[in-house]
């Protein structure tokens, strides 16, 4: 097999960032967008020892699973890479995910539930991060294409609220009219690297960060004030990244015109948001994902409960009032800080939170004797890492309700917790992310000796 050769396949399976997996020549080939039962021409973009990559030059037999997508981009794009998948076949390519990721781990008798399917399936995300680059001489606004930094111009961005689509495509025009520079990657010049628009589901406020090379720019006070006019508009703020790296964000932030942080609710607890702070981006479907995590979770009166990798609080405020004490722990400053705000702002008096990681706070928290009774965690998709799962076992807790982001890294966590006497029978998988591959899941721990 070599590079540009056309190729009949026939898909059999879908990979777990959605490509289609083909077998020829003793090669597993993985090819763009398609789906299982398909027979597609495909050209040969990349040829490894053992696996080649794909592209589709013509669909033979079509799926009935397939949506034709009317804006193909999305696809391409990666910034929604199943929208050519009918709903109810992503939320079983989803559950599968877990499946086979517990058959290799040999724990087939887990029962994985079928995933909670999201109440919106487009236009479901409270946030949008956009990047923003010179396309044939005009600032665009759009997504990168899958494994590169071409940008591919977007005013719909499908996932987003639509409300979140309308404040880019206006600010995207405020800064063609004062003429600011779009960021220039290759040559490290220019302005403005990204748009970061997040909006309140609760009352519909939008703020909107301009991440940007410099601390100011020439323009910058008739852009706000025309930004701050778009209707609904709370905050105007500039992120400051002058850095030469692919993290969006830099370290700070200056209110140009505004509030520093938005309001949105979940459920009846009302919560402050800063800028640099994690909040849930599927507003509807997230107080389902608490509530699943929260009644696994049996809570009792008189529990002590810790809420790691906290974010602003929102897990451990949910439950504030029906426990005797809430402690929680968060890497990021501001986060930490909404966190103690939301506790004040919601009338809780029996929780806190600290800032660091939580490996190194939960052992603290042990060696200084505390006995939990819950314990509900919620880390990035590395997962949690054994000094804090010795530690975490080490405060005795009846529970320990793991919410995921990344299966894999949940399951391998599940049996270190297994090792320290907990054991889990269920995963439940919730569609946090409609039209991309990424899983979240819920189980809970019990513990199994004295
Ligand atoms: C998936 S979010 C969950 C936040 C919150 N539970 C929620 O539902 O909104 C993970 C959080 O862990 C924080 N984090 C990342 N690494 C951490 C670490 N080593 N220790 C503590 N928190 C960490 C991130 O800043 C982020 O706020």
């Amino acid at each position: 097999m070599e590079k540009n050769q056309i190729v009949e396949l026939e898909i059999t399976d879908l990979s777990y960032e959605a490509m289609g997996v083909a077998h020829y020549e003793g090669l597993t080939v993985f090819v763009n967008n398609a789906l299982p039962g398909e027979t597609v021409k495909a050209k040969i973009l990349k040829v490894k020892k053992r696996f080649a990559f794909a592209k589709i030059e013509k669909i033979l037999k079509e799926s009935p699973d397939r949506i034709n997508v009317k804006l193909n981009q999305w696809v391409q794009t990666g910034l929604a890479s199943l929208a050519h998948i009918k709903y109810d076949k992503q939320l079983e390519f989803k559950r599968n995910q877990v499946v086979n990721l517990l058959k290799k781990a040999h724990l087939d008798g887990v029962k994985v539930n079928e995933t909670l399917p999201s109440p919106e399936q487009t236009g479901y995300r409270n946030k949008a991060q956009v990047p923003v680059r010179e396309v044939n001489g005009q600032l665009e606004i759009g997504f990168f294409r899958r494994h590169s930094h071409d940008l591919v111009p977007l005013t719909n961005f499908f996932t987003t609220d639509p409300e979140i689509d309308r404040v880019l495509v206006a600010t995207r025009d405020i800064l063609r009219k004062y003429e600011v520079p779009a960021y220039d990657e290759i040559h490290h010049k220019g302005e403005v690297r990204y748009l970061d628009v997040r909006r309140s589901k609760a009352n519909g406020k939008l703020m909107v960060i301009l991440v940007c090379l410099h601390k100011d720019f020439p323009q910058l006070p008739k852009v706000a004030a025309e930004i701050s006019q778009i209707p609904e508009i709370s905050s105007v703020i500039l992120n400051y990244n002058p850095k030469k790296t692919n993290v969006i964000l830099g370290r700070n932030d200056y209110v140009v015109l505004g509030e520093d942080h938005l309001i949105d609710k979940i459920g009846d607890v009302e919560f402050r948001i800063s800028p640099k702070s994690f909040f849930q981006i599927n507003s509807l479907q997230t107080p389902r994902l608490y509530d699943l995590a929260i009644k696994k979770a049996d809570l009792k009166a008189n529990d002590v409960v810790v809420d790691a990798y906290s974010g602003i609080g929102t897990i451990g405020l949910s439950v504030a009032k029906h426990v005797k004490a809430v402690r929680g722990m968060e890497t990021i400053r501001e986060a930490v800080e909404d966190a103690n705000a939301n506790a004040k702002l919601n009338g809780i008096e029996n929780a806190q939170y600290v800032t660091g990681k939580a490996e190194d706070v939960m052992p603290r928290w042990a060696s200084e004797g505390l006995k939990t009774d819950v314990i509900f965690v919620d880390p990035p998709r590395k997962g949690l890492t054994p000094e804090f799962i010795n530690a975490a076992a080490a405060t005795k807790p009846k529970r320990i309700v793991y919410i995921s982001c990344n299966p894999a890294t949940q399951i391998r966590d599940l049996q270190l917790l297994q090792e320290k006497g907990y054991h889990f029978d269920e995963i439940s998988p919730v569609d946090m992310f409609p039209q991309t591959p990424h899983v979240e899941s819920v189980t809970v721990l019990e513990r199994t000796e004295e």
